[in-house]
């Protein structure tokens, strides 16, 4: 099976998740896009989601599923979103799409997280995916030194093709982290939040997730933490 065969095999599978009459949230990037066209087919049966970045409620629309906003939402019963990279306990490394802090957000709300990931995803210790840190432009250089003291290599993510850095959905900056080996990701998670000028960290282990749908050539399977 190709990695796209496996990530709609999880995308279908994140279906059986969706709660009837509710609010739905929805996450970014490839696998994200794969639910989405998922749920358009069941569109009728929920309230409507709330979405995680732009290119996300733009997709949503365009398949004539309502967004709300979350100022309008008290209660999400499940979000369902992608990882670059989870461990066995349900942390994760999120961002490589640079919607991780509003995914943070949607998912600090949401009853439950299921996290939809090609096998490939599932790592032993994480950290060969450079870890994503938003931050506020003006911020930029002095978190990157504070992150380069806690061992790992910060570059400044640039638009692709240009030098120009890439701008979020919130007007900030992604630093990706590469070198670090991530021993104890709700620590790491706290330590980076600390650093002023931080927006967020793209380390979901204090709210990780609460089950996974791991694509295999095997078929799906439903890891629960
Ligand atoms: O910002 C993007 C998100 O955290 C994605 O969930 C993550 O990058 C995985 O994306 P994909 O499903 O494209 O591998």
């Amino acid at each position: 099976m190709t990695q796209d065969e496996l990530k709609q095999a999880v995308a279908r599978a994140a279906i059986a998740y969706v709660v009837d009459g509710e609010i739905i949230g929805v996450g970014t990037g490839s696998t994200a896009n794969f639910f989405i066209d998922e749920l358009a087919t069941i569109k009728d049966r929920i309230k409507g989601t709330v979405a995680s970045s732009e290119a996300t409620a733009a997709r949503l629309r365009g398949h004539g599923i309502a967004v709300y906003d979350l100022n309008d939402v008290t209660e999400i019963a499940v979000y369902i979103d992608g990882a670059d990279e989870i461990t066995a306990s349900g942390a994760m490394i999120k961002g490589g799409g640079a919607a991780l802090t509003r995914e943070k957000i949607v998912a600090s709300v949401s009853r439950q997280f299921v996290c939809i990931a090609d096998g490939s995803k599932l790592v032993q210790t994480m950290g060969a995916f450079a870890l994503p840190v938003e931050v506020l432009p003006m911020a930029r250089a002095a978190v990157m030194r504070r992150l380069a003291a806690l061992g790992g290599q910060p570059r400044l993510r640039l638009k692709p093709g240009t030098e120009q850095a890439f701008i979020t959905d919130n007007g900030g900056e992604i630093i990706d982290v590469a070198g670090l080996t991530i021993s104890a990701p709700a620590g790491l998670e706290q330590q980076i939040n600390q650093i002023v000028g931080v927006i967020a960290v793209g380390l979901f282990a204090q709210r990780g997730a609460d089950v996974c749908l791991l694509g295999t050539s095997e078929g799906v399977k439903t890891l629960t933490f």
